[in-house]
């Protein structure tokens, strides 16, 4: 009798799990960064990268230290986290992925990728970085790793060229905007305006907060 049953359902799990590995994969944008603060060049490029490249969702995803060797001056993670959620509240394709910031210490990519790639076989994941960044992808830790992990997207960024890479690249265009953290940071400290280069609600919460000055 158990005999009989067993024969009958291995079959079915079987073809159960082709159906499944047939399933195409949630496209999932990945915008890393130290986001201090966010500002409009952001959700800009994943907006574009997520349109073009037909993605489901873009996650925004705040280190805790930045891998650099010149690491940045941050502000604490849950304002910059605070901020990442209310810049992205009307986009429900948008989301704040907290990984690092749970974590702590040094955000290798690697670390957070495989981490992510392990609790979700069902995604297939896009990197994207600025122009800036990819001459730079071949110090980043187990670079050749990370390759298996995620697909890199780049987007050229004003006053960068696009150096030669070893690495491939998935290059979106997106128009130039040339606003960056520093920029907003330089402003709020000599009192000019923030207004349009970030999110009203992000201008709010920089006010209320006095952060930046
Ligand atoms: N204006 C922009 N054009 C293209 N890419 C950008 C732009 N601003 C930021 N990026 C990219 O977005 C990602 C996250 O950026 P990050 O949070 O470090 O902001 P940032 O503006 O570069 O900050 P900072 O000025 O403090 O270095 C990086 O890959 C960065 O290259
Ligand atoms: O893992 C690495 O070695 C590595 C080196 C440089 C940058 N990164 C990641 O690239 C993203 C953009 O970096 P940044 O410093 O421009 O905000 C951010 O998620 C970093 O953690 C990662």
């Amino acid at each position: 009798m158990k005999r009989t049953a067993r024969t009958s359902v291995t079959p079915k799990i079987k073809e159960l799990s082709e159906t499944v590995k047939d399933i195409p994969k949630h496209r999932i944008g990945i915008m890393g960064g130290t986001f201090n603060p966010i500002h409009n060049a952001h959700l800009l490029i994943a907006d574009q990268v997520m349109t073009q490249l037909g993605l489901d969702r873009v996650a925004f995803m705040p280190d805790a230290n930045p891998p650099h060797v010149d690491r940045k001056f941050a502000i604490d993670g849950r304002d910059r986290a605070n901020m990442i959620k209310l810049a992205i509240r009307s986009n429900p394709r948008f989301y704040l992925e907290t990984e690092e910031l749970r974590r702590g210490g040094t955000s290798y990519s690697y670390d957070t990728m495989l981490k992510l790639t392990h609790e979700h076989p069902e995604n297939e994941y896009f990197f994207i970085i600025g122009g800036d960044m990819v001459a730079y992808l071949p110090k980043w830790y187990r670079i050749n790793d990370l390759l298996h992990l995620v697909h890199f997207v780049g987007v050229k960024r004003a006053g960068y060229p696009v150096k030669s890479n070893l690495y491939p690249v998935i290059w979106v265009d997106v128009p130039y905007v040339d606003i960056s953290s520093t920029l907003i940071r330089r402003y709020i400290h000599q009192g000019q305006s923030i207004r349009y280069l970030v999110p009203d609600s992000v201008r709010k919460y920089i006010k209320e907060h006095q952060l930046y000055h």
